[in-house]
């Protein structure tokens, strides 16, 4: 069941043209007047019940501009958003009720309150029964380790600690979808694992379906089984990590460390490229591995082998180079 629908979306922002008041008098009197900028640009995607999709794109490509529409936040210049069936800005409240919104620069817990009265508030706000409310404040901080914590004033937490709460905060009222912008930004490495952890098994468990944006290629790596890759406002890819990897120059290479090796002999499989006596073939199919093994080792003394895997930082810095291009 597809529970989000975008097609051909558009977001316009007016820009320049000055601020207001007596500033906005002077540039209307030398003439200058405010500029449309196109930065949603006639996108289009469906995302099933229960994918882990991964937000993708530079710095400005309009990644958050689209998950402020999916939540209701920002109204679409054209085109179609259907979340669960209803457009988020005419019905933000019925929509509030079904997704859940982590925004990583920014908190929806309350600074002076502990952990623990945040979610509580939270619970009467979105009118969660009490048990399940208990319920799910008991099941987050067993899984987001937060028992330490809980009962710190929120301005005393750490951005992982914080970043644990507002993650908890987002689901309490048991959403269908969660749209995560940038959950792991500026976390250590723990922290960062207990939240790929926890987002894996509540859209495997519960069957929420996720919608990050990320520039962390470790979120991607171990999280997003679809990846919509966006650059100035257009999708340049969607579809799976792997695929991605596949499309844009994802080449595996089988490599051996040889010995004896003689350049000028060699009528072994074609060589893509040396380093000393390290030889890397090209894989085309993995079927041509075993014998191009033993093509090698009938010419040179094979000491170890290992097969490369494209590395998706190396594809996701070409697709970031394809958006300038
Ligand atoms: N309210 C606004 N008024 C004018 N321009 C805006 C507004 N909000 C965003 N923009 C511009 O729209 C473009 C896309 O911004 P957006 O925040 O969607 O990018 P992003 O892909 O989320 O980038 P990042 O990875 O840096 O968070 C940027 O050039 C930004 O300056």
């Amino acid at each position: 069941m597809a529970v989000i629908e975008v097609n051909h979306l558009i977001r316009d922002f007016k820009i320049g043209g000055g601020g207001g008041g007596s500033l906005r008098l002077l540039h209307r009197l030398l003439g200058r007047s405010k500029t449309l900028k196109r930065v949603v640009d006639d996108i289009s995607f469906t995302i099933e019940e229960g994918d882990f999709v991964g937000y993708l794109g530079p710095n400005g490509a309009g990644k958050s501009t689209t998950i402020k529409m999916l939540s209701g936040v920002l109204v679409p210049t054209a085109g179609i958003v259907r979340v669960l069936g209803l457009e988020p800005f005419r019905h933000r409240k019925a929509n509030a009720g079904s997704i859940g919104v982590v925004f990583g620069q920014r908190t929806q817990l309350w600074w002076d309150l502990p952990l623990r009265d945040s979610f509580k508030l939270l619970g009467a706000v979105y009118r969660v029964e009490p048990e399940r409310l208990q319920r799910n404040i008991a099941l987050f901080t067993e899984l987001l380790d937060m028992g330490g914590f809980l009962d710190t004033p929120v301005r005393q937490l750490s951005l992982g600690q914080r970043m644990r709460g507002d993650i908890a905060a987002s689901l309490l009222h048991d959403p269908k979808i969660l749209f995560l912008d940038e959950p792991t930004i500026g976390l250590d490495i723990v922290a960062k694992e207990n939240i790929q952890q926890f987002l894996k098994q509540i859209n495997r468990e519960k069957k929420v379906t996720v919608i990050l944006t990320t520039h962390n290629l470790d979120d991607i790596e171990r999280l997003c089984k679809r990846v919509i890759f966006i650059d100035k406002g257009r999708v340049l890819f969607d579809g799976s990590a792997e695929g991605m990897t596949e499309r844009f120059g994802g080449q595996r290479y089988l490599v051996l460390d040889t010995e004896h090796f003689d350049e000028r002999t060699w009528d072994g499989p074609p060589i893509a490229r040396r380093e000393d006596n390290q030889l890397w073939f090209s894989i085309h199919d993995d079927k041509e591995i075993a014998s191009m093994v033993a093509a090698a080792s009938e010419r040179v003394a094979v000491h170890n082998l290992t097969v490369k895997e494209p590395r998706i930082e190396d594809i996701i810095k070409q697709l970031y180079a394809l958006g300038e291009a």
